[in-house]
């Protein structure tokens, strides 16, 4: 089943048509990139797909739910559980330490989980994108590309299923963006997708599938 499934989506503001005749499927485990030029649309498409955002018209099913037909509750317990959102400058709170903010999705929780499963979660990610000895460091004394990483970390503490990156790397030199790259492509193992809205030709080339985002639709760049 198509985890993501959009089809002749169209946005609109006002009378302004920002794109139209969408259609896009993404399979569990799959990194797809999307380009496009400055304004075509692509942090709107990415909000829709994140669920912050409604298309003006289409129809947006994630793992087999009409996203359009959820209610706020339903919507929040998927974008709080599913989907983990990433931006350009992740923002994050100086003061506090690194640790402190990956925690921050857990300060509205109702019913808490269970700390030691969060810890295990917090070494292994903090590992992986090698972070693991600033965890106790405050923010304000680490680097851009070292809050872009507690800031990935944060949008992934809850195990989401969809990743939805906006520009993830685009204020990291290469290096940094492609040692990031490498760290989303290994959450490909466990079914997790990843859609990236990306002006990088080296990022996207990272992605399974390429697609340019135009007014007319999204067109898939083939090999
Ligand atoms: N809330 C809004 N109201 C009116 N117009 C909007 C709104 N949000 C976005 N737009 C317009 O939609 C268009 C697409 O914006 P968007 O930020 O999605 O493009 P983008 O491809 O991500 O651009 P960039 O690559 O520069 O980040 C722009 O012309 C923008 O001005």
């Amino acid at each position: 089943m198509a985890q993501v499934l959009l089809t002749d989506i169209a946005k609109r503001f006002k009378d302004k048509t920002i794109f139209e005749h969408i259609d896009l499927t993404v399979a569990k485990g799959r990194t797809i990139a999307v380009k496009g030029r400055s304004g075509s649309g692509k942090s709107t498409l990415l909000n829709i797909i994140a669920g912050l955002e409604k298309p003006t018209s289409g129809e947006y099913f994630l793992d087999g739910e009409d996203m359009s037909q959820l209610n706020l509750n339903r919507l929040s317990e998927i974008r709080k559980h599913k989907i983990g959102y990433i931006s350009q400058h992740s923002p994050v709170i100086p003061k506090l330490t690194a640790l402190e903010n990956i925690m921050v999705p857990f300060w509205f929780e109702k019913k808490r989980e269970n700390s030691k499963i969060i810890q295990k979660q917090v070494e292994r990610l903090g590992r992986l994108f090698e972070i693991h000895h600033l965890l106790n460091d405050r923010v304000e004394k680490l680097s851009g590309g070292e809050i872009q990483r507690v800031g990935i970390i944060r949008a992934l503490i809850k195990d989401p299923e969809l990743i939805v990156a906006d520009e993830p790397t685009g204020a990291l030199d290469d290096e940094t963006a492609l040692k990031i790259l490498a760290c989303l492509d290994e959450l490909k193992v466990n079914g997790v997708s990843v859609i990236i809205a990306t002006h990088s030709g080296m990022v996207a080339e990272k992605c399974d599938e390429r697609y340019q985002l135009t007014n007319q639709g999204l067109i898939k760049e083939v090999q």
